[in-house]
């Protein structure tokens, strides 16, 4: 895993996106696995203010996302669906049609597990996977006992994510129970993952993925076991953890 240890969240928001933009720049048809939660947030403002330069353009970039919970309209502020359309897709210009989010109102959840898991075998596999990690190890919405070999599925979401997400709800009782989510094998599939951290509520499961012990109970473990990891973490979510040299 190559480490990069930063002084603030802007720098994270900024290096991430340096490695976006020459990924676009050097392959104009990226196919970019990109994530949600407020970590990306800062990304994404960067990569459209890179877009707004000229630097990077997205007309021929395929996205696809790693979740969304279940039973939110499209429309609804919470979705992940409108996530994206407000942090990212509604500032460039990338057609709609190369723009993929789970389905977390279909009538047939299984069927659309399915589908989406076909989908990432045909336009993927990424070429970078956007990550960010729950303070429970979670990745996507692979919460702590995921099969290491699972594909796209539905979960039932860990009470600790739900209060940790409450934040964007009116209560916890309004966030939703069940989400999609890539499975672990489906996120593995990605020829980069750059995952990141910031803050200290992060410190606790940064000190448990450095211990390198790959276990289904903290399923951002597994990612030891990818060769093209980079984390980014910001100094008050690396805290008192070892020097990167020395790991
Ligand atoms: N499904 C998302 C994850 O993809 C994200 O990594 C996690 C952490 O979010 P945050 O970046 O807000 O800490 O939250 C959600 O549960």
């Amino acid at each position: 895993m190559n480490l990069i240890v930063v002084n603030h969240y802007e720098e994270l928001s900024q290096k991430a996106a340096e490695i976006i933009e020459q990924l676009i720049q050097s392959h104009p048809a990226s196919i970019l696995g990109l994530a949600t939660g407020s970590t990306p947030i800062g990304l994404y403002q960067e990569l459209i203010k890179r877009y707004q330069q000229g630097a990077i353009s997205f007309e021929k970039v395929r996205t696809i996302n790693l979740d969304e919970y279940i039973g939110l309209a499209e429309d609804h502020p919470q979705s992940y669906h409108a996530f994206m359309k407000k942090h990212l897709f509604d500032e460039i210009a990338i057609p709609k049609e190369q723009t993929h989010l789970p389905n977390g109102n279909a009538s047939f959840l299984d069927e659309e597990c399915l589908r989406y898991e076909r989908l990432i075998e045909k336009i993927g596999p990424a070429d970078v996977q956007l990550l960010g990690i729950g303070s429970n190890g979670h990745i996507g919405f692979n919460e702590p006992g995921s099969s290491f070999s699972s594909e796209t599925h539905v979960i039932k979401l860990a009470q600790s994510t739900r209060e940790a997400n409450a934040r964007f709800f009116h209560s916890v009782d309004e966030v939703p129970s069940h989400a999609i989510t890539m499975g672990i094998a489906s996120i593995l599939k990605s020829k980069k993952i750059l995952l990141l951290a910031s803050g200290p509520s992060k410190t606790a499961a940064l000190r448990r993925l450095l211990q390198q012990k790959k276990e289904e109970a903290f399923p951002a473990s597994v990612l030891c076991s990818h060769p093209h990891v980079t984390l980014i973490a910001d100094r008050e979510a690396w805290a008192d953890l070892p020097q990167p040299e020395t790991i």
